[in-house]
């Protein structure tokens, strides 16, 4: 019997210990058949001592524990199962990439691709094209290991992305029936995208399991902002980081040459800074970093005005990186969205140039000059750097194997550098943000100098903010480091 629930499967133990579950098939279909995991036979992992992982393993989600705290919430372990719930002749998976661009989407496509044929021997992958529409309204490409062999060396994705044009009966029934003239069923849906993508993937699970299909929904958590929660950090955000020193470097040259030079450089960031934050800490020429959760000022006392006019007045030049989320509460309201329903966003990178230069116009005041740089869809489009594609790679074969074990309703991905299945409940649930009460900020303000611009009241409203549930103060550290 088919049954419906958007609860999360928890699982409790002795000393406070919590499994917050994925779903599986045998939570809605009872008695249905198990299968010797074809990798048992595979020379390459023959030699691995125990290379399938425990049912019981799990991941703690904080590791900075007190000798008395409760052992919390865990999610489990990613990786091959002994049992699998697929016959690999009878798979027929798909691949779709949702939402904005990100460094390593095509090695994504490329290792759930490989991962299926090569560990499986699953070769029916279609891949979706153009995003959400495409499941009903677009062609669709077969992938095989040898059309996606190179993909990884190229920016962007293959399949092609959009946003908005999410149907959810649309796509089911697309997913259920893709046969014109003979029925036939995706069996396992990879969906690739970021926080807006994975609400449309968890509906679609829904769906399908309302639906009662044995049909698994295995999402591989895309954001170059890195604003996922519970993830260590997101694929393509060092990627991002990296490519950023090459605008900061420039806007520093260019600052450094000019009398009383000012660089300005944009970074992507909506509503998360982490990007600009990072970047400006491996960079260390930025003089100031703006982001979006740490609202500023520009004149009078302590405000950033006040703090051009003096680093001018010591260096004679000077950097300011901010993410492209930043200020947007001084700036006049757009009030227009785009097809997903996000929020666009003004350029608060020409805003704030054009605004320094006012400043400078006024009595008194020194010439400058300005040079604004905004890298922000040059960083996007490029391939994965190597560390981002060995972290796709594994994202890539988690997502696979979690599927493969009949696990469903879930994205993998990295938990205190360990893989890990996640409800989707749980990654859905908020946004991930810089919390500019942590550590990590505090570092930030130390290497740049800059202001904190925030008062006695803003003060205790960050605080507080920073202690709301479920904010672990780890996430503001990319918590591997
Ligand atoms: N709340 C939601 N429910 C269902 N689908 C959604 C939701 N939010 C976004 N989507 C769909 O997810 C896709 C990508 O969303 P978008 O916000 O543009 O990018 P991202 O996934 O990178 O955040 C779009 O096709 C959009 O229609
Ligand atoms: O491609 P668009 O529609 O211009 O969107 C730009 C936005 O996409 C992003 O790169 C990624 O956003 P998503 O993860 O929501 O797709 C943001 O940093 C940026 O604000
Ligand atoms: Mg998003």
């Amino acid at each position: 019997m088919a049954s419906s629930s958007n609860q999360m499967k928890v699982v409790t133990g002795e000393f406070g210990f919590v499994l917050q579950d994925v779903p599986h098939f045998n939570d809605y279909i009872p008695d249905l058949p198990t299968y010797p995991n074809p990798l048992r036979s595979n020379p390459a992992y023959s030699v691995v001592k125990q290379y399938f992982v425990d049912m019981d393993d799990s991941v703690p989600e904080k590791i900075v524990v007190h000798k008395d705290t409760p052992r919390g919430i865990h999610f489990r372990r990613a990786g091959p199962r002994e049992r699998v719930y697929f016959e690999s002749d009878d798979v027929h998976a798909c691949i779709v990439t949702c939402g904005g661009l990100c460094p390593g989407l095509n090695t994504v496509i490329r290792e759930i691709v490989h991962s299926l044929d090569y560990m499986y021997g699953v070769n029916k992958v279609l891949g979706i094209e153009g995003g959400y529409r495409g499941f009903y309204s677009k062609n669709t490409i077969c992938l095989t290991p040898k059309v996606v062999n190179d993909i990884h060396k190229r920016g962007g994705t293959i399949l092609g992305t959009s946003r908005g044009g999410h149907d959810t009966m649309k796509i089911v029934d697309s997913i259920q029936d893709r046969g014109i003239n003979q029925a036939l069923l995706l069996d396992q849906v990879y969906v690739i995208g970021g926080d807006g993508t994975l609400k449309g993937a968890a509906v679609i699970y829904e769906e399908i399991r309302k639906r009662g299909l044995k049909v698994a929904v295995a999402g591989i958590p895309k954001t170059i902002d890195n604003d996922i929660p519970v993830i260590d950090r997101s694929f393509g955000f060092d990627t991002a980081v990296e490519e950023a020193q090459r605008a900061i470097n420039a806007a520093h040259v260019e600052a450094a040459s000019a009398e009383n030079g000012i660089g300005v450089v944009k970074l992507m960031g909506r509503y998360s800074g982490f990007i600009a934050m990072y970047a400006t800490l491996a960079s260390r020429d930025v003089d100031c970093c703006l982001i979006p959760e740490s609202h500023f000022y520009l004149e009078g006392k302590g405000g950033l005005f006040e703090y051009i006019d003096k680093k001018l007045k010591e260096n004679g030049h000077m950097v300011i990186v901010m993410a492209e989320g930043a200020a947007q509460e001084l700036l006049a309201a757009k009030n227009e969205q785009d097809a997903s329903g996000n929020k666009l966003l003004q350029d608060v990178g020409l805003w704030l140039s054009q605004k320094i230069k006012e400043h400078f116009l006024k009595p008194n005041k020194i010439p400058i000059t300005l040079k604004y740089i905004d890298p922000t869809y040059m960083i996007r489009a490029i391939p994965g750097n190597a560390a981002d594609n060995v972290y796709c790679t594994l994202l890539a074969q988690s997502a696979v194997h979690g599927a493969m074990a009949g696990f469903t309703g879930f994205t993998s991905g990295l938990v205190n550098g360990r893989h890990t299945c996640v409800p989707f409940n749980r990654i859905i649930e908020k946004q991930n943000k810089v919390v500019i009460t942590d550590r990590m900020w505090a570092r930030l303000l130390s290497s740049t100098n800059q202001p904190s611009f925030l008062g006695p009241k803003c003060m205790d409203e960050a605080r507080k903010e920073g202690e709301t549930p479920n904010t672990d103060t780890t996430t503001n550290e990319i918590k591997s480091t």
